[in-house]
């Protein structure tokens, strides 16, 4: 079947039930990778399935699990695993969302939260679990067969954002996940992502196990530009000392001084930072990074959800697979690194063909990045020419002040202690340091004189 004719979910072997829960969600026609891949993995086939950001890639495996556990409804039926608690969170209220009309028990198993609790709802077997690998090892490697066996019988794993998780970062957990889930040939495996790498392409190379059919791989291969159609991407080259001005301009501009906008850095400092600084400045803004306890995380992405906050500062643990529809400006205050990580950033816009904008602020440090993020993506940014050196320059001082103020209350608040501490823990338990009292003796005395130095700069 053509992915480019006009076919409808039930044509794909979607059950009216599950139908109807769709149109309850006003979804009425399968988008382009729904059509490439829902057919295959209800005729049993493992999957790859690759897209660009916001085009309903979670529906094209949720749909299909939830098709064949409704003709056999065991548990534990499907796991799901993904890199983040924000993205499972979000998985997790998207089957409950599918599967509303059929009682589907469904559990969610990420850090930051009640683990005993998590350990008694998968010893119930739920049909299906929605995981960080993290979590889910934890309580495989803290609990015996009365919580863990369900998992020994699952039918499908899917592995969302696959090539994030593919990545060293999760490679002991996911071997404690695999350790007690089937062996790959009597399951079925859907990796899904909007950045394909070669590495998960070769898996399409390996011989299947048993009576299995081939894996089926599905690539968006029509046009070369790994990101949305409906995305503007811009950039602004400025000086790297007036960064933090010309963010507050570019959030100021008519055009954009009422959007909802997601603004990335590459640091969980200068989020605080940049989080802090904006507050100062009046902005309703919120915040999103690692250091932040879950709950915390949980409020802060319900408020930009909500639009209580128009502004959310995040870093990359905010830049996969959240779907927020309002979502209409991404700024990268930091360029990433890695250019998939661009993709995955500009893909929080301009999602399910709504339209977007992505503007990066661009430093004399930066050019080579451009270019690979051109590169890889397959096209160029534009200037954006509605930045005003002048209008930049009118609040700069009111923006340094701004900064320095938010910077001496991280110290006054002792942010960034709580990672301190767990890192020294890490070094005494490894024998590289000697006991905590040394280390934070000397840590203080740096800082004492970092701070005596600021409040002299204050006072001047
Ligand atoms: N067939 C459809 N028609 C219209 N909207 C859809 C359809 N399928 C999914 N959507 C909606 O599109 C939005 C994006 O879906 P989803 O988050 O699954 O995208 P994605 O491809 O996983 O994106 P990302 O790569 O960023 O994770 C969601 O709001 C979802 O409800």
């Amino acid at each position: 079947m053509s992915v480019n004719q006009d076919v409808s979910f039930a044509d794909l072997g979607v059950s009216p039930w599950l139908i109807d829960t769709l149109q309850a969600l006003a979804i009425y026609k399968p988008t382009d990778v729904q059509k490439g891949v829902i057919p295959q993995i209800l005729k049993g086939h493992d999957c790859i399935g690759g897209a660009k950001t916001g085009s309903g890639k979670t529906a094209a495996f949720a749909l299909p699990i939830l098709e064949s556990w409704s003709r056999d409804p065991l548990g534990i039926y499907a796991v799901v695993l993904t890199p983040t608690r924000e993205l499972a969170i979000q998985i997790d209220e998207q089957f409950a969302a599918l599967g509303s009309n059929m009682n589907l028990k469904h559990t969610l198993i990420v850090g930051g939260m009640d683990m005993v609790a998590q350990a008694i709802a998968l010893s119930r077997r739920p049909h299906v679990v929605v995981a960080t690998p993290g979590r889910l090892a934890d309580l495989i490697r803290s609990n015996g067969p009365e919580t863990t066996a369900g998992l020994q019988k699952v039918k499908f794993l899917v592995m969302d954002e696959a090539d994030r998780l593919l990545s060293s970062t999760f490679a002991d957990d996911l071997n404690d996940c695999f350790s007690i889930l089937p062996p790959s040939e009597n399951r079925q495996t859907l990796l899904f992502t909007a950045t394909v790498t070669d590495a998960i392409r070769q898996l399409k190379e390996k011989p299947t196990k048993g009576n299995k059919p081939p894996l089926w791989l599905y690539e968006v291969e029509s046009d070369k530009i790994s990101v949305p159609s409906t995305l503007q991407q811009n950039y602004v080259f400025v000086a790297s000392h007036v960064r933090e001005a010309y963010l507050v301009h570019l959030l100021s501009i008519p055009e954009n001084a009422e959007k909802s906008a997601i603004i990335f850095v590459n640091r969980t400092h200068t989020a605080e930072l940049i989080y802090s600084m904006l507050r100062l400045l009046e902005f309703r803004s919120t915040e999103l990074h690692s250091e932040m306890a879950q709950r915390e995380r949980i409020n802060s992405l319900g408020r930009f959800r909500a639009e209580a906050a128009r502004i959310l500062v995040a870093t990359d643990v905010a830049s996969r697979g959240l779907d927020i529809p309002s979502v209409q400006l991404i700024i990268n205050f930091d360029l990433p690194r890695d250019p998939d990580d661009y993709i995955h950033r500009v893909g929080r816009t301009a999602r399910a063909g709504r339209a977007g904008q992505a503007i990066s602020v661009v430093t004399e440090h930066d050019v080579e990045l451009v270019h690979a993020i051109e590169d890889r993506v397959g096209s160029m940014m534009t200037e954006y020419e509605h930045a005003s050196e002048n209008k930049v320059l009118e609040r700069m001082k009111e923006v340094t002040d701004a900064k320095r103020q938010a910077s001496l209350e991280m110290v006054d608040r002792g942010f960034g202690e709580r990672r301190q501490k767990q890192k020294e823990k890490r070094l005494i338990a490894s024998g590289r340091l000697g006991t905590g009292d040394d280390f934070r003796n000397k840590k203080r005395k740096s800082k004492g004189l970092k701070s005596n130095q600021k409040m002299k700069n204050k006072e001047n």
